[in-house]
């Protein structure tokens, strides 16, 4: 049983990488729709009001999605609650959040990982973090169009939110971490995605034979 998980900057590329592990592992992928989230359209117009609202819709969801892919048995998900603290700490230090929300969240998103550090498998096998430059980011936000991603007022909080994933994927420390530069590798080219996934079978089985190494 292997449960996957990708984690990225927005737009970086992480739902397309996701369905290409998912269909190489023969493995049920989790996406996070966006399509369906209203509060989403809501938070881009006004982060101040929808911030907090959002944060915690993102929590339970993920939250579920996590507790699922722990309890079956092999899993990808698009992107999981053990980044949206990062989200969530921008829109602080960005005013949008304030100390009391943060601290709710902080202490509802501690009560959530006893929760999943209780389940038999408590812990993801690998976190596939997507690294891009932010030029690259922004061509991507703009080529994908999604209408409420497109403001020009965004850019400031994009680099926000880029530099934070520089120093969130530093302390990650839940699982092992196999980073792909999307600078170097496009997955929409076949023989990129093939040498992605080949990054990705070669980590899985030096961890699965890190783990059966009988101890010394
Ligand atoms: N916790 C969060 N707080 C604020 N916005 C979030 C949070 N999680 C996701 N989002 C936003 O929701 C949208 C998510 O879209 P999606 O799931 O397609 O991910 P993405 O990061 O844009 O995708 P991809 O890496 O697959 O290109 C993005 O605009 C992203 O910034």
């Amino acid at each position: 049983m292997v449960v996957v998980i990708l984690a990225g900057m927005i737009g970086v590329g992480k739902s397309t990488v996701a369905e290409a592990i998912g269909e190489h592992l023969g493995s049920q992928v989790f996406f996070e729709s966006v399509d369906d989230n209203r509060i989403l359209e809501l938070f881009y117009r006004d982060k101040k009001r929808w911030a907090f609202t959002l944060q915690v819709y993102f929590l339970n969801t993920r939250f579920r999605s996590i507790k699922a892919a722990l309890r079956h048995k092999d899993n990808v998900l698009d992107r999981s609650i053990y980044e949206d603290a990062l989200f969530t700490r921008i829109n602080y230090e960005e005013g949008n959040i304030s100390d009391v929300e943060m601290d709710t969240y902080l202490h509802l998103l501690d009560n959530m990982m006893v929760v999943i550090e209780e389940t038999e498998k408590g812990r993801p096998d690998l976190l596939v973090y997507l690294h891009g430059s932010f030029d690259t980011i922004m061509h991507r936000i703009r080529k994908r169009g999604r209408e409420y991603e497109q403001s020009p007022e965004l850019v400031d909080y994009l680099k926000h939110l880029h530099a934070g994933y520089a120093n969130w994927i530093k302390e990650y420390d839940k699982s092992p971490v196999l980073i792909i530069d999307i600078d170097r590798y496009d997955i929409e080219r076949s023989d990129d995605k093939a040498a992605v996934l080949r990054m990705v079978d070669g980590k899985l089985s030096e961890l699965s034979s890190e783990f059966s190494d009988p101890p010394k």
